[in-house]
């Protein structure tokens, strides 16, 4: 789907995280051993997915070390996309709701849904797993149903890609009247105004002092 691109920016920051010489690359390796490691340093996401999919404890372990880094790199990528002119970015969270403290900062959400077989088919053919391992990764998050019931919009994508995409223009086309931005852009140029207005009163201040 390539024409949508341009708003599925925000899938990236986990990669970008895991990356070697990354502050998280490093708590990874002190926390999970060298063994969950490739050959040229990168993170060997295979036996760190088979680790903590079927490891509880270790999971939490990981969580800890990637969770408050993504939030905050998307938010940063974020505020990046509002200085450039955007009107609004779609944040790819598969754990949005797992991890539970972005979900009020965000103005809509979209669950894309399918049917739970369907769901793990698609699983097992993507990543070449078994079905126990796929069975394990998809219950370690909270069921479709239950996203679904907290969504603004559900994109059903258990049929064609074509009708998947014509959902989704139909979401973009609402997410297009939607005017939020202006409230977050007007609150960005009450802060620069109170941070410019601060330093030059504590100037003015200290060439009174100084005078
Ligand atoms: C565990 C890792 C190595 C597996 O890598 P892999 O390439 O096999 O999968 P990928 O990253 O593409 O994720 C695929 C899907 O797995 C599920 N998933 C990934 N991490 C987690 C997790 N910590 N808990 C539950 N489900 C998860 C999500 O549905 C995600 O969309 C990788 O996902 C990772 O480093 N996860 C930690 C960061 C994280 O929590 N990412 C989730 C996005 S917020
Ligand atoms: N409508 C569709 N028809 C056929 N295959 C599909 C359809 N939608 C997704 N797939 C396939 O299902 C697999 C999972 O899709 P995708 O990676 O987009 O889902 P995802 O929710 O981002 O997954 P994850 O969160 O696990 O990364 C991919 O191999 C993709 O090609």
């Amino acid at each position: 789907m390539k024409e949508f691109q341009l708003w599925m920016l925000m899938s990236l920051p986990e990669k970008v995280l895991v990356e070697p010489g990354r502050a998280a690359w490093h708590d990874i390796r002190r926390v999970f051993g060298p063994s969950m490691f490739l050959e040229n340093g990168e993170v060997d996401r295979v036996a760190l997915g088979r680790l903590v999919f079927s490891d509880e404890q270790k999971r939490r372990q990981l969580n800890k070390i990637t969770h408050n880094r993504i939030q905050r790199l998307m938010i940063w990528e974020t505020l990046k996309l509002l200085c450039q002119g955007h009107q609004f970015a779609i944040l790819d969270m598969p754990l949005l709701f797992e991890s539970g403290a972005a979900v009020d900062y965000m103005e809509k959400i979209i669950v894309v849904s399918c049917e739970e077989d369907i769901q793990l088919s698609r699983l097992m053919e993507r990543s070449g797993q078994s079905e126990d391992e796929c069975r394990r990764r998809i219950d370690s998050q909270l069921a479709l149903s239950t996203k679904r019931q907290h969504a603004h919009f559900v994109i059903e994508n258990s049929g064609s890609r074509l009708e998947t995409a014509q959902q989704v223009r139909r979401v973009l086309s609402v997410l297009r009247t939607n005017r939020a931005h202006w409230r977050l852009r007007g609150s960005l140029l009450l802060l620069v105004i109170g941070c410019v207005s601060l330093t030059l009163w504590v100037m003015w201040q200290r060439s009174l002092n100084h005078g």
